[in-house]
Protein backbone atom coordinates (compact mmCIF):
# COMPACT_ATOMS: atom_id res chain seq x y z
CA UNK A 1 0.00 0.00 0.00
CA UNK A 2 1.08 3.52 -0.73
CA UNK A 3 -0.23 6.73 0.94
CA UNK A 4 -0.74 9.58 -0.91
CA UNK A 5 -2.09 13.03 0.37
CA UNK A 6 -3.71 15.41 -1.65
CA UNK A 7 -3.26 18.84 -0.77
CA UNK A 8 -5.32 22.07 -2.27
CA UNK A 9 -2.69 24.97 -3.28
CA UNK A 10 0.79 24.85 -2.34
CA UNK A 11 2.91 25.65 1.15
CA UNK A 12 3.02 29.03 1.36
CA UNK A 13 5.23 29.59 4.82
CA UNK A 14 8.79 28.24 5.08
CA UNK A 15 8.26 27.31 8.92
CA UNK A 16 5.26 24.71 7.13
CA UNK A 17 7.53 23.69 4.39
CA UNK A 18 10.27 23.15 6.39
CA UNK A 19 8.55 20.60 8.78
CA UNK A 20 6.90 18.91 6.28
CA UNK A 21 9.82 18.11 3.97
CA UNK A 22 11.57 17.08 7.94
CA UNK A 23 8.37 14.56 8.30
CA UNK A 24 8.42 13.34 5.16
CA UNK A 25 11.98 12.63 4.67
CA UNK A 26 11.13 10.57 8.51
CA UNK A 27 8.56 8.67 6.94
CA UNK A 28 10.22 7.30 3.84
CA UNK A 29 12.20 4.70 5.95
CA UNK A 30 8.92 3.43 6.77
CA UNK A 31 6.48 3.71 3.85
CA UNK A 32 5.61 5.15 0.45
CA UNK A 33 4.29 8.27 0.88
CA UNK A 34 4.16 11.45 -1.78
CA UNK A 35 1.96 14.79 -1.50
CA UNK A 36 0.49 15.88 -4.36
CA UNK A 37 -0.65 19.39 -4.62
CA UNK A 38 -3.44 20.78 -6.88
CA UNK A 39 -2.59 24.59 -7.89
CA UNK A 40 -4.62 27.07 -6.33
CA UNK A 41 -7.26 28.51 -8.33
CA UNK A 42 -6.11 31.51 -10.72
CA UNK A 43 -9.52 33.66 -10.83
CA UNK A 44 -10.57 33.03 -7.27
CA UNK A 45 -11.41 36.28 -6.05
CA UNK A 46 -13.89 36.44 -8.77
CA UNK A 47 -15.71 33.21 -7.84
CA UNK A 48 -17.76 32.35 -4.89
CA UNK A 49 -17.07 29.95 -2.04
CA UNK A 50 -19.00 27.53 -4.09
CA UNK A 51 -17.79 27.72 -6.88
CA UNK A 52 -14.08 27.76 -5.87
CA UNK A 53 -14.93 24.26 -4.38
CA UNK A 54 -16.88 23.04 -6.99
CA UNK A 55 -13.43 24.15 -9.40
CA UNK A 56 -11.73 22.37 -6.46
CA UNK A 57 -13.99 19.48 -6.71
CA UNK A 58 -12.83 18.83 -10.77
CA UNK A 59 -9.24 19.12 -10.15
CA UNK A 60 -9.19 16.57 -6.85
CA UNK A 61 -11.42 13.88 -8.80
CA UNK A 62 -8.44 14.34 -11.76
CA UNK A 63 -6.15 13.26 -10.04
CA UNK A 64 -8.09 10.06 -8.14
CA UNK A 65 -7.64 6.24 -9.57
CA UNK A 66 -10.12 3.76 -9.53
CA UNK A 67 -8.91 1.36 -7.01
CA UNK A 68 -8.06 4.51 -4.35
CA UNK A 69 -9.24 4.30 -0.97
CA UNK A 70 -10.14 7.87 0.11
CA UNK A 71 -10.25 9.45 3.63
CA UNK A 72 -10.91 13.02 3.58
CA UNK A 73 -9.36 14.86 6.83
CA UNK A 74 -12.50 17.05 7.99
CA UNK A 75 -13.12 18.81 11.31
CA UNK A 76 -16.32 16.04 10.96
CA UNK A 77 -14.98 13.39 10.69
CA UNK A 78 -14.14 10.01 13.17
CA UNK A 79 -11.59 11.37 15.74
CA UNK A 80 -8.88 8.83 16.60
CA UNK A 81 -6.24 8.80 19.65
CA UNK A 82 -2.64 8.51 17.89
CA UNK A 83 -2.63 4.98 19.61
CA UNK A 84 -5.71 4.13 17.56
CA UNK A 85 -4.75 5.76 14.72
CA UNK A 86 -1.41 4.02 14.24
CA UNK A 87 -3.99 0.64 14.65
CA UNK A 88 -6.16 2.52 11.97
CA UNK A 89 -3.13 2.49 9.07
CA UNK A 90 -2.54 -0.85 10.57
CA UNK A 91 -5.25 -2.19 9.49
CA UNK A 92 -4.97 0.00 5.88
CA UNK A 93 -2.11 -1.91 5.53
CA UNK A 94 -3.09 -5.15 5.60
CA UNK A 95 -6.20 -4.02 3.19
CA UNK A 96 -5.91 -1.47 0.92
CA UNK A 97 -4.36 -2.82 -2.07
CA UNK A 98 -2.77 0.32 -3.67
CA UNK A 99 -3.34 3.52 -2.51
CA UNK A 100 -4.94 5.16 0.67
CA UNK A 101 -5.29 8.91 -0.28
CA UNK A 102 -6.01 11.40 2.03
CA UNK A 103 -7.17 14.12 0.90
CA UNK A 104 -7.11 17.85 2.77
CA UNK A 105 -9.62 20.46 1.33
CA UNK A 106 -9.07 24.25 0.66
CA UNK A 107 -9.99 27.26 2.60
CA UNK A 108 -13.65 26.83 2.27
CA UNK A 109 -13.79 22.96 2.66
CA UNK A 110 -15.24 20.71 0.44
CA UNK A 111 -17.52 20.19 -2.26
CA UNK A 112 -20.54 17.65 -1.49
CA UNK A 113 -19.38 15.64 -4.63
CA UNK A 114 -15.74 14.54 -3.01
CA UNK A 115 -17.89 14.15 0.11
CA UNK A 116 -19.74 11.49 -1.92
CA UNK A 117 -16.62 10.18 -3.51
CA UNK A 118 -14.92 9.29 -0.17
CA UNK A 119 -15.03 6.08 1.82
CA UNK A 120 -14.39 8.08 4.94
CA UNK A 121 -13.68 11.25 6.73
CA UNK A 122 -11.15 11.59 9.56
CA UNK A 123 -10.88 14.61 12.03
CA UNK A 124 -7.86 15.42 13.61
CA UNK A 125 -9.75 17.57 16.48
CA UNK A 126 -13.11 19.12 16.93
CA UNK A 127 -11.28 22.68 15.89
CA UNK A 128 -10.62 24.12 12.75
CA UNK A 129 -6.61 24.42 11.32
CA UNK A 130 -5.81 26.49 8.12
CA UNK A 131 -5.72 23.87 4.72
CA UNK A 132 -2.01 24.83 5.23
CA UNK A 133 -1.47 23.82 9.06
CA UNK A 134 -3.78 20.99 8.48
CA UNK A 135 -1.09 19.07 6.07
CA UNK A 136 2.04 19.22 8.38
CA UNK A 137 -0.13 18.46 11.96
CA UNK A 138 -1.36 15.15 9.56
CA UNK A 139 1.96 14.23 8.61
CA UNK A 140 3.41 14.75 12.03
CA UNK A 141 0.63 11.98 12.88
CA UNK A 142 1.43 9.87 10.27
CA UNK A 143 4.70 9.22 11.06
CA UNK A 144 4.19 8.90 15.12
CA UNK A 145 1.57 6.18 13.80
CA UNK A 146 4.56 4.18 11.66
CA UNK A 147 6.43 4.61 15.12
CA UNK A 148 4.37 3.30 17.13
CA UNK A 149 3.69 0.32 14.67
CA UNK A 150 7.61 -0.15 14.93
CA UNK A 151 7.81 0.08 18.83
CA UNK A 152 10.17 3.08 18.38
CA UNK A 153 10.75 6.13 21.45
CA UNK A 154 8.83 8.54 19.78
CA UNK A 155 5.22 8.50 21.20
CA UNK A 156 5.16 8.84 25.05
CA UNK A 157 1.62 7.80 27.21
C1 LIG B 1 -9.88 25.90 6.84
S1 LIG B 1 -10.42 24.27 6.70
C2 LIG B 1 -12.00 24.42 5.89
C3 LIG B 1 -13.07 24.76 6.83
C4 LIG B 1 -14.41 24.79 6.18
N1 LIG B 1 -15.20 25.79 6.81
C5 LIG B 1 -15.17 23.46 6.31
O1 LIG B 1 -16.29 23.50 6.78
O2 LIG B 1 -14.65 22.40 5.95
C6 LIG B 1 -9.47 23.64 5.36
C7 LIG B 1 -9.30 22.15 5.33
O3 LIG B 1 -8.41 21.77 6.37
C8 LIG B 1 -8.74 20.48 6.85
N2 LIG B 1 -8.96 20.59 8.29
C9 LIG B 1 -9.02 21.72 9.05
N3 LIG B 1 -9.23 21.42 10.33
C10 LIG B 1 -9.27 20.06 10.43
C11 LIG B 1 -9.43 19.14 11.52
N4 LIG B 1 -9.59 19.53 12.75
N5 LIG B 1 -9.40 17.81 11.23
C12 LIG B 1 -9.23 17.38 9.96
N6 LIG B 1 -9.07 18.21 8.90
C13 LIG B 1 -9.10 19.53 9.12
C14 LIG B 1 -9.95 20.00 6.07
O4 LIG B 1 -9.50 19.17 5.01
C15 LIG B 1 -10.53 21.31 5.54
O5 LIG B 1 -11.24 21.09 4.33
Amino acid sequence: MKIHLLVVGKTTAAYISDAIDEYCRRLKHYITFDIEVIPELKNAKNLSFDQQKEKEADMILKCLSPGDYIVLLDERGKEYSSLKFSEYIEHKMHTVPKRLVFIIGGPYGFSQRIYSTAQEKISLSKMTFSHQMIRMIFIEQLYRAMTILNNEPYHHE
